[in-house]
């Protein structure tokens, strides 16, 4: 399974300063983890921070789960001593804050060697502006959506439906599915509201993105649930190929299902629908 086809429903992230958190992550259902040295640490612990993410790392233990760390910035103190830690913690994914264009990212992928990708954090508008080049720079393995910052930059109001975010999501994830990348939605901070999260998932689900970035373990089910085919989906997706493989046998090209024309494209989606569910079995075995 590449990096671009494994499920991502669910995107954790750990404070690299928590030990205990570490350690829980080990048990948690998550599918990828993004253990942080940025905005979750706070200054005088980035040290201490790198030093106890890097035994965590070694230490292992965290199974199929996608293993991504966000650095700090290139431009702050701690940026290139982070860098110079990956080698040692040879993480699936390095995650870069605050993108701003490919520029960025071909400067951060000098510093890499082997397989590891980068995967840019789209939180700035200009980022968002460059969304398409960051997309197809080298190495590059995801977006993941920054909607504290990018809400902080646009001056935007904080509204349940996310209305003035919309333009931003929508462009990175047209970016990203141009360039055949995965798209993570940004994070929903009022982390014991079940019904918000729910809320807020199945907008982003919706609107296509391929999971839900996540700051606590609380929030863990409800991504995984939406952002995996549900019943529905995968019951209509086997009787429209069932439906269209008739009505190719019959010499038609399109079909009609419960009303509805069935035709190529339709039978694209639901043979993806099932591919999704057949990977998300294969990551929980
Ligand atoms: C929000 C928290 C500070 C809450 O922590 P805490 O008070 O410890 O919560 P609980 O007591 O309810 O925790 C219960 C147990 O779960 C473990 N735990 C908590 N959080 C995590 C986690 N993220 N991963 C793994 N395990 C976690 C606790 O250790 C407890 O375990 P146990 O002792 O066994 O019972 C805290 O959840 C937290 O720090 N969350 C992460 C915050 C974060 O990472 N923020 C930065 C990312 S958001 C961002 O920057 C997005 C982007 O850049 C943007 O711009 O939008
Ligand atoms: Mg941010």
């Amino acid at each position: 399974m590449t990096t671009a086809d494994r499920p991502v429903r669910s995107v954790l992230y750990i404070p690299g300063s928590r030990p205990r958190a570490l350690e829980k992550a080990r048990g948690l259902p998550v599918d990828a983890i993004i253990f942080d040295l940025e905005d979750a640490v706070s200054p005088d612990e980035k040290i201490n921070a790198r030093n106890t993410l890097a035994e965590a790392l070694q230490a292992g233990g965290y199974g199929a789960r996608l293993r991504i760390v966000r650095v700090n910035g290139a431009d702050t103190e701690w940026g290139a001593d982070d860098f110079a830690a990956l080698a040692a913690l040879a993480p699936d994914a390095v995650l870069l804050p605050k993108v701003n264009s490919p520029d960025d990212v071909a400067a951060a992928a000098k510093h890499l060697e082997g397989e590891t990708q980068i995967w840019a954090m789209m939180e700035t508008p200009e980022g968002v502006l460059n969304a398409a080049a960051i997309a197809r720079a080298p190495r590059m393995g995801g977006f993941v959506m920054g909607t504290n910052d990018l809400a902080k930059e646009l001056n935007c109001r904080d509204r349940p439906d996310r209305l003035p975010l919309m333009t931003a999501l929508g462009t990175c994830l047209m970016a990203a599915r141009a360039a055949g990348i995965p798209c993570i939605d940004g994070v929903f901070n009022a982390y014991l509201d079940e019904d918000g999260l729910r809320t807020e998932c199945e907008q982003g689900r919706d609107l296509g993105m391929d999971g839900k970035t996540l700051i606590h373990p609380a929030q863990v089910a409800i991504a995984n649930e939406v952002f995996a085919p549900s019943a529905e989906e995968v019951d209509l997706a086997r009787r429209r190929i069932a439906a269209f493989d008739e009505a190719v046998a019959a010499g038609q090209g399109v079909a009609v299902l419960d009303g509805r024309i069935v035709e190529n494209l339709h039978v694209d989606t639901a043979r993806r629908t099932l591919a999704r569910l057949d990977a998300i079995e294969r990551l929980g075995a």
